[in-house]
């Protein structure tokens, strides 16, 4: 009996090596040099997930710009140059739907897809949305129609300059409030509180979010409850979100499964005519199927604009504050940037925001003032969130072959790429390329700046007159020679300075939200650092590592938490007066 199980066993096992030796991946002459790994199928997930960065620096030195790996099933093509992202861009037979689609669809736990692949043959859009109950013809509008107005609803809401404008006008306030709520709820007007700066960043950031974007309840009360309802159920559904996008069943994560369920439950319950304020965005993909069964799929297509919408904007505020709290220059820069431009401007603002009863906490009528084109002139703050962004993008770029192809090189090569592979852009490859950048992981915050700012910055009145609320400051040079640096350079040729941060993906299927992104963490960072005495506890540990279960999603969220004191700034009432 032993005997047959023991011969069974070998059997079993010359099988699986025989068929993994039959179904490794053999290099065809002009296809990039191919890596070969023990373990089939697993490939370099291991190693990839434990460093990314060096593992793919290492295979960059020996193997060139480009090379193959096996990534957990996938051939992935990886492309180490960011003078390549050009060609990447233009090859048209490379397309990311379907990856977009895979990942939407593990988020939501089934299948569910943000774009209609043509040439997907499967099942469409809402015939995978609605279970197939209907047929497509039944359906009015078509998925295709759907599908194209929704993408047309982020492209448009989310990148035109009118409807950011518009954004940024609610953004303001919804930044104020939400400030305003959490602060006095962990009781910073009575003193001095210390807090965790992560944990308040996902906070913020989600109160901003959801009410910028769904609207808000116009009782302030009835607002707060809405949003700490909302917040509760998130919370555990975002902890868990990265384990679905490692592909774990959704029924082995039961608190995040029931998390998700309720909270699609909260969105499909929402009542829109009682709110103000819905942004465009949110109406027009409310409206895009008035169909009644749409309705699942519409709660879940919310969800993920409001995941979205998180998942990297908190800790790219959390990395931006910290940045900021642990170089006390580069806080500096940005105080006195923005007292110049008030200085100058005379920054007076009314707020749709209810005025505050405690007349002794900060009204910020000068951030509720602000508008984008304001925003756009503070080039120190600028240059210091694409320094965050530079250290902390772990953005992963993949591209599906969705025919043969080849791509050419900035080297003059050419390259052959499989139907069905993949390509692989990972933004830190550029974002630590020392020929690109000097002293690469160092935070280095006028690293983006060119003009004649040294002797003014280092020159600015001293530190504690920078720090201040004082508006009266006269309009220096600094506005006027400071301007964001356009370009970098590699090996002679110019990159542009939007390819080498490519935090945000590339191309055309660049991250849509990435300006309003950028505009609520500008928002967040002035009205914080403005108007509050924030310090980091312990000011001479360094900043935490990366959390690396979300390589690969945009901005990398710290391993463990800061803590933060906050108080009101000792001069307030006074500079209160004074300004205002
Ligand atoms: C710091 C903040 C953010 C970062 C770093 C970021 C990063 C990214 C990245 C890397 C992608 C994939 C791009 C590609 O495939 O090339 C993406 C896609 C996307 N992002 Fe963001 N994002 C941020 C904020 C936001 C915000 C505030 C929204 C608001 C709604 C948003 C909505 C989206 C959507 C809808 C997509 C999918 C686009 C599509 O496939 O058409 N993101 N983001």
């Amino acid at each position: 009996m032993l005997e047959y199980a023991l011969t069974v066993l070998l059997l079993l096992i010359n099988f699986v090596v025989l068929n993994c030796l039959l179904r490794q991946r053999r290099r065809k002459r002009t296809e990039p040099p191919l890596i070969h790994h023990y373990l089939p199928f697993i490939g370099s997930a291991l190693d990839f997930g434990k460093d990314p960065l060096n593992y793919l620096m290492n295979l960059k030195e020996k193997y060139g710009d480009v090379y193959t790996i096996e990534l957990a099933g996938w051939n992935a093509h990886v492309f180490a140059n960011p003078l390549d992202v050009r060609n990447l861009e233009r090859t048209k037979a490379l397309d990311h739907k379907d990856i977009i689609g895979d990942f939407v669809t593990c988020m939501v736990g089934k299948n569910h897809y943000i774009h209609n692949n043509p040439d997907n043959t499967g099942p469409s859009f809402l015939e995978r949305l609605m279970g197939r109950a209907h047929s497509v013809e039944q359906i009015e509008p078509t998925p295709a129609k759907i599908s194209k107005s929704i993408e047309h609803a982020l492209d448009s809401n989310l990148r035109g300059s009118m409807q950011l404008s518009d954004l940024c006008h609610i953004a303001k306030d919804s930044v104020v409030i939400a400030l305003r709520k959490l602060l006095q709820d962990v009781g910073v007007h009575k003193g001095t509180r210390k807090v965790h700066l992560y944990d308040m960043c996902k906070r913020i950031i989600f109160d901003i979010t959801f009410n910028l974007f769904f609207g808000s309840l116009p009782d302030p009360v009835k607002r707060a409850e809405e949003t700490a309802r909302f917040y509760d159920v998130f919370k555990i559904y975002f902890a868990g979100s990265p384990l679905m996008v490692d592909r774990i069943p959704v029924h082995l994560l039961p608190a995040t499964k029931r998390a998700l369920a309720k909270i699609l439950e909260m969105i499909g319950e929402i009542n829109w005519s009682e709110r103000n304020n819905v942004s465009q965005l949110i109406t027009d993909i409310v409206d895009s199927n008035p169909h009644i069964d749409f309705k699942d799929a519409r709660a879940r297509h919310l969800m993920i604009i409001l995941w979205s919408a998180q998942a990297n904007t908190a800790p790219a505020l959390f990395w931006t504050l910290a940045h900021l709290l642990k170089n006390p220059d580069a806080k500096r820069a940005v105080l006195k940037e923005f007292e110049e431009f008030n200085g100058r401007y005379r920054l007076r603002g009314r707020s749709s925001a209810e005025p505050t009863a405690d007349a002794s906490w900060p009204q910020m009528n000068n951030i509720l003032s602000l508008k984008k084109k304001d925003i756009d002139k503070l080039v120190v703050l600028d240059g210091c969130l694409k320094e965050t962004m530079r250290l902390t993008g772990s953005s992963m770029s993949v591209r599906k072959a969705m025919q043969d192809t080849v791509i050419n090189t900035s080297s003059g090569r050419q390259y052959a790429i499989r139907k069905g592979d993949y390509t692989i852009f990972f933004a830190p490859v550029t974002h630590m390329d020392h020929e690109i950048f000097e002293s690469p992981k160092e935070y280095d915050y006028d690293r983006f700046l060119i003009g004649e700012h040294e002797g003014v910055l280092s020159s600015c009145v001293p530190s504690s007159s920078c720090d201040s609320d004082s508006q009266n400051s006269e309009p220096t040079q600094l506005l006027g020679t400071l301007r964001s640096r356009s370009r970098f350079y590699k090996a002679g040729q110019r990159i542009a300075a939007s390819r080498s941060i490519m935090t945000f993906g590339f191309g055309s299927t660049r991250c849509p939200g990435r300006h309003i992104a950028m505009i609520e963490i500008k928002l967040v960072t002035l009205a914080l650092l403005k108007h509050f005495d924030v310090k980091i506890c312990e000011p001479d540990k360094p900043l935490p590592d990366f959390d690396l279960t979300h390589l690969g999603f945009g901005v990398m969220p710290p391993s463990q938490d800061v803590r933060v004191r906050i108080a009101l700034p000792d001069d307030h009432n006074n500079n209160m007066r004074q300004a205002f």
